[in-house]
């Protein structure tokens, strides 16, 4: 079987700034890929290009479809680009307030994801909404709260209800359990990772903690100045690195 996302070679430079150089990668089904470095490697600006909400100065991003068919996401034409967001793809951002829709309950915030992939009983997508809710431990009675009502972690785990409801078969997490309390963190990085076990998500993970990326990921990249320095199995680099970088990040030196 070919990779389910495969991108050669790319690159994006703001300016005289390179953000990106010369990255490929593959990710396979069910594979969930850390992407890690300190703040300004290019991790956040790898995921747009890998994500296309980020056009990319050159290079490449194949994506196999539901039909088997593979085809270059950036010259997709926009209106399939956003179909395959709204339903093959998630995306979770570490700003709630960007991933979810504020203004709409949180019923809605899960119910419109079906409805994009044309849901159309109403009864049915308020069942499925309080599953999810209830999944990602949220007391569905919280069904017709708005989500600024809800903690930081309820956000977030709303964000995921959002995001799983469709299931998707590829996910963006960029920075997900970042600016939460230790404990919740915790929680959700638990639940997250429960989901993509049982649903076979293919994940690619943005972070700069090292604990996130060994707890979640079956591979993992490591970046510095937009270059991938090092990459392989996830035990492997954290345990045995072979970059000196990588060995200071690891040994925390480095401020993430
Ligand atoms: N829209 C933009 N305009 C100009 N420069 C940008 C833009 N986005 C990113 N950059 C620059 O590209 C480089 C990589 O940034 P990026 O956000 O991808 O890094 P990061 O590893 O995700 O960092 P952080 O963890 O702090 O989010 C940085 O030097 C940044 O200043």
């Amino acid at each position: 079987m070919s990779a389910l996302l495969s991108a050669r070679n790319l690159t994006k430079s703001y300016g005289v700034r390179t953000a990106c150089a010369d990255v490929s990668l593959d990710l396979h089904e069910g594979e969930v890929l850390a992407v890690v470095g300190e703040s300004g490697s290019g991790k956040s600006t790898l995921l747009g290009l890998l994500a296309t909400e980020v056009t990319a100065d050159s290079g490449q991003v194949h994506y196999r479809f539901r039909d088997g068919a593979v085809r270059e996401l950036h010259a997709l034409p926009e209106a399939e680009r956003r179909l395959l967001m709204r339903t093959d793809w998630g995306f979770i951002r570490q700003d709630a307030t960007l991933g979810l829709r504020m203004p709409v309950s949180a019923g809605g915030n899960v119910g419109e994801r079906l409805m994009a992939v044309g849901a159309r009983h109403y009864g049915k997508i308020r069942e499925t909404a309080e599953d999810w809710l209830d999944r990602v431990e949220i007391d569905p009675g919280r069904i017709d709260d708005s989500p600024k009502t809800f903690s930081g972690g309820m956000r977030q785990r709303l964000q995921i209800a959002r995001n799983l409801v469709t299931h998707p078969r590829l996910v963006f997490m960029d920075e997900p359990t970042s600016g939460l309390d230790v404990s919740v963190q915790a929680r959700l990085l638990d639940l997250i990772r429960g989901l993509v076990a049982e649903l076979g998500l293919a994940v690619i993970i943005v972070t700069h903690d090292l604990a996130v990326a060994r707890l979640l990921s079956h591979r993992m990249m490591v970046m510095k100045g937009g270059r991938v320095i090092e990459e392989g199995l996830t035990d492997q680099v954290l345990d045995d690195p072979r970059e000196p970088y990588t060995q200071l990040l690891v040994s925390s030196v480095l401020a993430a």
